[in-house]
């Protein structure tokens, strides 16, 4: 074991490059970069050998299980988290998984459908060469620090623009859709940021149209609005030029939000965490280094959309965000300058709006109308 460890030159600088290991990272990470401690049980040394053998890495919670013998699962759920994992099988130990399960709800159906469309894409790309290609992008942009100096120079929350075809809740939002054109006219009408949607199934996007938007010219920094549940993917979305990217805590649980983060951190990225309601927004307060924290006035899970949710935690939990220095985007359902005036008092310093531009004619002009003046670039 030892031997094969020491031989895994790819792992070990993985995980360096990931910063030095935290008291919170998980012990195999230790032991696979380290390659003294003992691997504590036989379902983690099978993992790690087969992770070897494939050139794969860990997330997070995946060494967790495999330390402690409980599933991926059982460890979000009690962390409160709704959304369960396929779990198909990976490792020659892993039995069958259930093929029959049905999803509980829309986020869980496409949570799924994410399982497979990654490990697909690892089989074609493994994490070493994702990393690599990561390492030639061009740097990554400030994303909270356009989002700032947009709220200051505008004193309206600085708007991060979505280009987003399409919705499992509205459908096809727009038809005549051509992502570049659509970024630049956000850009040219005073957006700070955009929000390039990559999932392909139930948005109708790419990371084609993440690509072609950062090779077009367009200055603003870029979310790459996914939905991560591996690490590949933040790899992946930097390679692409991604400056910042989505972690949702309804899926994420808190070791793998962690995780995620201080990849996020050491790529130069921003993590932009979304929550739903009290409960996530208390796990995700907990975690140290949060810069960016959207609240989703839309549940994924039943499509219900309420802007008073951004007014209800922002009650709540304001003064802990504010002395933490915690920048809040209002995101979904924004449509009137009234809209907008109600989440800025209730202290976001961004939104985050796709549907009430993108279904307009002219999604550059929708800006003003949904601002009620001109925002000044
Ligand atoms: O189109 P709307 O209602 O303005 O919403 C935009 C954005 O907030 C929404 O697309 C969104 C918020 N969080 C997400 C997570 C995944 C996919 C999409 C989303």
């Amino acid at each position: 074991m030892e031997s094969l460890l020491a031989a895994a030159p790819f792992h070990v600088a993985a995980f360096s490059s990931v910063s030095s290991p935290s008291a919170h990272s998980p012990s195999v990470l230790r032991s696979v970069s380290g390659g003294r401690r003992a691997v504590r049980c036989a379902a983690a040394k099978e993992a790690i050998l087969y992770a070897l053998e494939h050139d794969e890495m860990f997330n997070s919670e995946e060494v967790i299980q495999w330390e402690s013998g409980k599933t991926i699962n059982s460890i979000a759920a009690a962390q409160g988290i709704r959304i369960r994992r396929r779990c198909r099988p990976r490792y020659p130990s892993e039995g069958s998984g259930d093929d029959k399960a049905v999803p509980r709800n829309i986020l869980e159906q496409i949570v799924w459908d994410k399982e497979v469309e990654v490990s697909q894409r690892k089989a074609k790309k493994p994490l070493k060469s994702v990393v690599e290609s990561s390492e030639h992008a061009p740097p990554a942009r400030d994303f909270i620090g356009a989002l700032t100096a947009a709220h200051s120079r505008n004193g309206v929350p600085a708007l991060i623009a979505e280009v987003k075809k399409a919705s499992p809740s509205r459908g096809v939002l727009r038809e005549n859709f051509n992502p570049v054109e659509i970024a630049q006219a956000y850009e040219k009408n005073g957006a700070a940021c955009l929000s390039i949607l990559t999932d392909e199934k139930h948005f109708q996007g790419s990371f084609e149209n993440l690509e072609t938007v950062r090779n077009s010219g367009v200055q603003c920094p870029l979310l790459c609005k996914e939905f991560v549940i591996d690490i590949w993917q933040i790899y992946y979305a930097r390679s692409k030029g991604a400056d910042a990217i989505l972690l949702i805590a309804a899926v994420l649980p808190d070791l793998d939000m962690k995780y995620m983060l201080r990849i996020c951190k050491n790529l130069g990225m921003t993590a932009l965490i979304e929550v739903h309601d009290e409960k996530e927004l208390d796990r995700v307060l907990r975690i140290d280094g949060v810069e960016l924290i959207g609240i989703n006035n839309r549940s994924l899970e039943t499509f219900v959309v309420d802007t008073s949710n951004t007014r209800m935690l922002m009650e709540k939990r304001g003064d802990i965000i504010k002395e933490r220095g915690i920048l809040v985007v209002g995101e979904s359902g924004l449509f009137t300058p009234d809209d907008v005036a109600y989440v800025h008092s209730a202290g976001v310093s961004a939104v985050l709006v796709g549907e009430s531009l993108i279904k307009e004619e002219d999604p550059g002009q929708a800006i003003a109308g949904l601002f009620g003046k001109e925002l000044l670039s």
